[in-house]
């Protein structure tokens, strides 16, 4: 029998060399089929990344779907806990919808590439200014070209259960852009990932779609209570969906 140590290490080596091999050999695919950068390529990628769950033993249950079918473009905010979130992103990642990563990613060979065709906005976290310069034109081009814009407003991966403080940049750019907030929450994965303990087994991750926050009519002044409010709701549909009624309760 293998050690918890090795076990954990072998599956997420093995996610890896999965990401890296199928990005290998989606990306040509991407650019045969659309020449190039664009949206449209993360059709394809969900297509690949959605049969990764089942070499891990991992099940989704969706709920709220109907949330997206919102009209015209709006930001989508959602927690972040850990590499393995692609895989709950392609499972609910609705049409023309884009996300905001890292700089650093582009820099991860196949998957650099992969992220790159699919549009992913890359913003310098160590530069506010060209992050708040590359976040103020996406307000601009996700209304003339009706793209959705998925933002982790924690900013980093945090698998604590809880959730980080949110980061305001995504509440900006919705009252920019005077269009929708639509929070999405993934239950947490502590009962079956946690790196610390070496945990890494097959799961069950709740995830919830919840009504759009409207936008219209707010000002910069707003975006404070704006950014208060999703997370508030946020953090009790992840208590929620956590099994820890009891921590939702003491937040309120
Ligand atoms: C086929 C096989 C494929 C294999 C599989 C592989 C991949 C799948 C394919 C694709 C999927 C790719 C998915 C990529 C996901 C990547 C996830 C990440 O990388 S998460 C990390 C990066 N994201 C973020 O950081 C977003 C959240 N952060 C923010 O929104 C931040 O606010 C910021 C804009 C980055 C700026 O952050 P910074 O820390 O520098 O500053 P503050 O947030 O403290 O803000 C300072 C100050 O400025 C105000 N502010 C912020 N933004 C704005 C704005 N746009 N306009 C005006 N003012 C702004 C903010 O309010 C603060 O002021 P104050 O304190 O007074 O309120
Ligand atoms: C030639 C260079 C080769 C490098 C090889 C690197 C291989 C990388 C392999 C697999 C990675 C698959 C992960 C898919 C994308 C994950 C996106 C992600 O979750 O990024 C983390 C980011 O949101 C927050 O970063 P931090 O928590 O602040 O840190």
């Amino acid at each position: 029998e293998l050690s918890p140590a090795v076990n954990f290490a072998l599956r997420i080596s093995f996610y890896c060399l999965l990401c890296v091999v199928s990005s290998a050999l989606t990306a040509p695919v991407c650019l045969l089929v659309n020449g190039g950068r664009t949206v449209k390529n993360m059709r394809i990628i969900k297509t690949v990344v959605k049969t990764f769950k089942y070499f891990f033993g991992l099940r989704f249950e969706v709920k709220g779907l109907e949330n997206f079918k919102v009209e015209g473009p709006a930001i989508i905010v959602s927690n972040h806990q850990s590499i393995l979130d692609m895989m709950g992103l392609m499972e609910v990642l609705p049409d023309d919808c884009v996300q905001v990563g890292k700089k650093e990613l582009m820099y991860t060979g196949s998957v650099g590439l992969i992220i790159y065709l699919g549009g992913v906005i890359f913003i310098n976290r160590k530069s506010t200014t060209s992050a708040k310069m590359v976040m103020a034109e996406v307000a601009k081009t996700m209304t003339t070209e009706n793209v959705k814009v998925w933002v982790y407003p924690e900013g980093t991966r945090n698998c604590t259960g809880d959730l980080l403080p949110f980061k305001k940049g995504a509440f900006h750019l919705a009252v920019q852009a005077q269009v929708p907030v639509i929070p999405v929450v993934y239950s947490s994965f502590t009962t079956f990932y946690n790196p610390k303990k070496n945990l890494f087994t097959s799961g069950k991750i709740k995830v919830e779609v919840l009504p759009p926050i409207e936008t219209k009519g707010l000002t910069s002044d707003d975006v404070s209570d704006l950014t208060d409010r999703c997370f508030r709701t946020m953090r009790e549909t992840l208590f929620r969906l956590s099994g820890h009624p009891s921590e939702a309760k003491e937040s309120s």
